[in-house]
């Protein structure tokens, strides 16, 4: 029956190319009709088979949340449907606090919840990477220190449940979180990139794997290059957590917090209600949107 339609998943994105798995577990290299390229790992579809092993993303449902990454030239989609992001930090090499924002600028943009994982916690330095992350934790944010080459249990419990995206910069430890909860990740990735890469060097965008039936985990590369150029001012002044209580307050309703007189966001950084950091965060974001 050439013309049946059969739902699937997303499973992998290799820029024009998407393994999507059908609910039996077969997966089969798809293309979109035309130059239809907005699908993103996560997504749910259903296609229509061409041929042995290849078909055509016909539909796509709608998301529940849907992740962005964007450098300064386009926004591209990093994952669909995914109720958690997980962000990998380690102790060493250190890792760049204005990268962590920028990520969870997006991640609650985007409406998803946060966990902060700090590997390597076995090396010299875990007690000062951790004070430096207690200022998210204050925020609200879950932070859970690991060491993925000796102890992956701590992580597993925030997990369940989940569709989880892993980010994180290079040399964090997230090939080695991913091959410790599923030691057949590499195998299989190297299958599916046999089957979907037809010869052609493409890189992958996104892998999901699934840890069990009801919990996956979505890898994505790294995210040197977290853009936000997606994002409106109102969302971005949203996405910082602890300034919603003073939105609203500031002298001029148009006010960007920037240098406007009677600001209620400045107001309260003066009386010790959002770190001074934050703000100059803030501000340089605001600034790259006008
Ligand atoms: N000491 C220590 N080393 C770790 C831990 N986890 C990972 N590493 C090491 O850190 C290095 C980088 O780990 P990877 O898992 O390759 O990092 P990655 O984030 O996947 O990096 P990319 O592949 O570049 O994206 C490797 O040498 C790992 O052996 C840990 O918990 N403790
Ligand atoms: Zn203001």
């Amino acid at each position: 029956m050439p013309d049946t339609l059969l739902k699937g998943l997303v499973v992998a994105s290799y820029g024009k190319r998407y393994g999507v798995e059908l609910e039996d577990g077969r997966e089969f290299s798809c293309v979109t009709r035309g130059k239809k390229t907005d699908l993103a790992c996560g997504d749910r579809v259903q296609i229509k088979l061409t041929a042995d092993n290849e078909g055509v993303i016909e539909k796509m449902e709608p998301r529940q949340s849907l992740l962005y990454r964007s450098n300064s030239f386009r926004s591209k989609m990093l994952a669909a449907n995914v109720s958690q992001v997980v962000i990998v930090l380690a102790t060493q090499p250190s890792f760049y606090e204005e990268l962590l924002t920028r990520c969870l600028v997006a991640v609650e943009a985007a409406g998803i919840k946060a966990l902060i994982v700090l590997n390597k916690c076995d090396l010299g330095n875990a007690d000062e990477a951790l004070a430096k992350l207690q200022d998210y934790a204050t925020l609200g944010y879950a932070v859970q220190p690991l060491s993925a080459c000796q102890d992956i249990e701590p992580l597993k419990p925030w997990l369940h449940g989940e569709t989880s995206v892993l980010v994180g910069q290079s040399g964090m430890g997230k090939s080695t979180i991913i091959n410790a909860l599923l030691p057949a990740a590499m195998v299989r990735t190297q299958e599916v990139s046999a089957v979907l890469d037809s010869g052609k060097h493409t890189t992958t965008a996104a892998h999901l794997y699934h840890l069990d039936a009801k919990s996956a985990l979505i890898d994505s590369p790294g995210l040197q290059e977290f853009g936000l150029h997606h994002l409106d001012p109102e969302a971005l002044e949203l996405a910082f957590v602890e300034f919603r209580p003073f939105l609203g307050k500031c002298r001029f309703n148009n006010c960007r917090h920037l240098k406007e007189p009677e600001c209620a966001i400045q107001g309260a950084v003066a009386t010790g209600h959002i770190l001074p950091a934050r703000l100059a965060y803030y501000q340089q974001l605001r600034q790259e949107m006008t």
